[in-house]
């Protein structure tokens, strides 16, 4: 049976009022906000604090330093409370294991965030993976560094669409798979390269999937919201 994935509006902008007349189309919809680097660094923490009263929030800071300041930056951001945090697979099994004990220790019971590890970025094809010196495909890619984060402590991942079905056929069912690089049918892909629609994603066996433009770009962003929560319901 194919089960329903949730919508999570990215509110990518650096202007406060912007992220919070968003925040309430998300909160109209039922659904949870994204806040990534571009909110947080034009507009601080404070703001960042204030988006997230009464609110779930996905904090997409793609966290990417040595074990130690992995560690002590996930400390910082316990008073924000955040549902889910994401951190980079490429920093590798022990600043993965470093930011799951950070999380344990500087959460309560209770509120500890789903810890996800950014696999390969949805932005990224074969050729800028050869470019960086990797030579298998970005499937391949996904699945090594995805058993390596889930081995070292992480609770799910990020990836593209396109590498949802094979995960779920080597890494089960429960692992959560929060997806960004979804496009309506005959979009424009903008700067994303692994993508597919809301439906595909859901079909394919997405927990979440991560909405930015193709909603906050849109004539009317609220009846696009409603319309992508009701393909993702099938
Ligand atoms: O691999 C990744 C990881 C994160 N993202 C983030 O998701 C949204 C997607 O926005 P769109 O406007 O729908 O393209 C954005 O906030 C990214 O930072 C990603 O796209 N790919």
């Amino acid at each position: 049976m194919v089960k329903n994935t949730g919508l999570i509006l990215a509110l990518d902008t650096k202007d406060p009022a912007q992220a919070e007349q968003w925040a309430k189309i998300a909160d109209a919809t039922g659904q949870m906000i994204k806040i990534g680097m571009e909110f947080t660094y034009a507009c601080g923490f404070d703001a960042v604090a204030r988006l997230a009263q009464g609110r779930k929030i996905f904090l997409d800071l793609k966290l990417h330093d040595i074990p130690n300041t992995v560690a002590s930056a996930i400390a910082s951001l316990a008073s924000v409370k955040p549902a889910m945090l994401t951190i980079h697979a490429l920093g590798g099994k022990d600043m993965i294991a470093a930011a799951r004990k950070s999380v344990d220790a500087n959460f309560l019971s209770g509120q500890k965030p789903i810890l996800l590890a950014v696999t390969v970025l949805t932005s990224m094809n074969q050729e800028n993976l050869n470019s960086i010196g990797i030579s298998v495909t970005p499937l391949e890619q996904v699945l090594l560094l995805g058993k390596m984060a889930l081995a070292a402590g992480a609770d799910g991942l990020v990836c593209s669409p396109q590498e949802v079905a094979y995960l779920r056929e080597h890494l089960g069912e429960d692992v959560v798979l929060v997806v960004p690089g979804i496009r309506m049918q005959d979009a424009v892909a903008d700067d994303q390269q692994r993508v597919m629609t809301p439906a595909q994603a859901r079909q394919a066996g997405a927990s979440w999937v991560v909405v930015g433009r193709p909603i906050t770009k849109a004539v009317d962003p609220e009846a696009m919201a409603k319309h992508i929560v009701q393909e993702l319901q099938g």
